[in-house]
């Protein structure tokens, strides 16, 4: 195979590391090179990062890709309310091409807001796969289980896990893995977590779930199992360094400390928190416990956009009001976790996460030039706070360039938006 090389000329860069400038030179799916001056002969390909900031691409802990078509449906109501009478009896009528549709407009909007990476559990998986590969994206994805205690849906659960694991593991030249994903503790019955349980011992597979997102679950789980729900699936031997928990809202300081000792990852998602009024997390002191914790946007009908840069913004300022302090959370801690700390909680740390030599090509930049971020002066705080997905100009993910001066070039984006609109409408006319 021919080597395929990309030169990122004299780039600022910024990572959880810290700042620099530099050349970057890529060869194949990965960092080849990091220099203050690298000699573009011999390259196939050269960006002139001049007044630019080359950055991680953001990794996005917790979504649910399709979803898309559901932005704007269902908006100012309680979870409770939300998944019951709006979302999940829309969600009857979907089926694989819908997913795919509303899949590929997620992946549109990812990578114009610099997001590389991706952690999706959903419907109709394979056809999801199918829209992540096209896109030239990252990707840990999920059939979303839920069984409600009933014995013939716990089957037919784990039978299309199994089934999306056998046909999606390592698909698109390894870029996408499957994980498990129990939706959670409320939904799940006890024997679907202990099959979870063995199938990610067996296979060495990620589990996703949703855990410990409003005070209604901690009555429920409370109620049901006698315990709070980190608690409780601490004592059926379900917790463990492959868990990334989405929310994690309402923790005792004891479920803290489970969390911190089983090595479990978490998912924050502050704007769902903030539209459902689910509540707010304890990040200050998971992160000053140790716990890995990453961001999420959770699915655009709770949210309702997938942009990692607003996503940052959001998770800085509500842990200040939470605490009443504008110290909390600051801009370089909230950066940390939309890159390596998402990375670590997918276990790709080694790979992903920061611009290093041998990490995977995974890359944002962001033009400098813009408004919004002008005057340039610090990188960090401007990525926080001032910037937005608009801001990201050129996006590399396994090397590949998927956006290049604001023009995607692995999709095409007005054929998406197309498709979307048309399946949104039909799958909304038939609910
Ligand atoms: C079984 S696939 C995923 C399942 O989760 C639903 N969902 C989306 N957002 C949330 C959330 O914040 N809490 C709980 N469940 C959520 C989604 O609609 C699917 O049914
Ligand atoms: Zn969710």
């Amino acid at each position: 195979m021919e080597t395929e090389n990309i030169l990122i000329k004299d780039a600022q860069i910024l990572d959880a590391h810290g700042q620099r400038k530099g050349s970057v030179l890529i060869e194949n799916d990965k960092i080849k090179e990091i220099s203050p001056s690298i000699s573009p002969e011999g390259v196939n390909k050269v960006i002139n990062a001049e007044g630019k900031l080359l950055i991680p691409g953001f990794v996005n802990t917790h979504t649910h890709l399709s979803m898309t078509l559901f932005r704007g449906i269902a908006d100012d109501l309680k979870l409770e309310k939300w998944l019951n009478d709006y979302i999940w009896p829309l969600e009857a009528h979907l089926n694989g091409e819908y997913c795919y549709a509303g899949a590929l407009l997620g992946c549109v909007e990812m990578i114009k807001s610099g997001t590389t990476t991706f952690n999706d559990m959903y419907f109709y998986m394979d056809h999801v796969a199918e829209a992540v590969k096209e896109s030239g994206l990252r990707a840990v994805i999920s059939h979303g289980m839920i069984d409600f205690g009933d014995e013939k849906k716990r089957k037919a659960e784990i039978k299309e896990s199994k089934r999306i694991i056998r046909k999606c593991h390592g698909m698109a030249d390894g870029r996408i893995k499957v994980a498990l994903g129990p939706h959670s503790p409320y939904t799940c019955s006890r024997q679907l977590l202990d099959e979870v349980r063995s199938l990610a011992d067996k296979y060495g597979l990620l589990i996703h779930i949703h855990v410990a997102e409003t005070e209604d679950e901690v009555r429920q789980v409370k109620d049901k199992y006698g315990e709070r729900p980190f608690i409780y699936l601490d004592e059926i031997g379900f917790l463990g360094e492959d868990v990334i928990a989405a929310h994690a809202v309402w923790l005792s300081s004891s479920e803290i400390h489970i969390l911190r000792s089983r090595g479990v990852k978490l998912s924050h998602n502050p704007a769902s928190n903030m539209k459902l009024a689910s509540g707010v997390s304890p990040v200050e002191e998971l992160i000053n416990m140790g716990v890995c914790v990453s961001l999420g946007t959770d699915g655009a009908a709770s949210n309702n956009n997938l942009d990692m840069l607003e996503e940052m913004k959001i998770a800085a300022l509500l842990q200040k009001i939470k605490k009443m302090d504008p110290t909390a959370l600051d801009a370089g801690t909230v950066f940390k976790m939309a890159t390596i700390n998402g990375a670590a909680a997918l276990g790709m740390a080694d790979e992903i996460g920061t611009i290093e030599v041998d990490k995977k090509a995974d890359l944002a930049l962001i033009n400098t030039r813009r408004s919004s971020i002008t005057p340039w002066r610090n990188p960090t705080s401007h990525l926080v706070y001032a910037a937005s997905g608009c801001d990201v100009e050129s996006v590399i993910c396994n090397g590949e360039i998927l956006m290049e001066n604001d023009k995607l070039e692995s999709l095409d984006e007005k054929y998406v938006i197309e498709l979307a609109e048309n399946a949104a409408e039909e799958l909304i006319s038939k609910a």
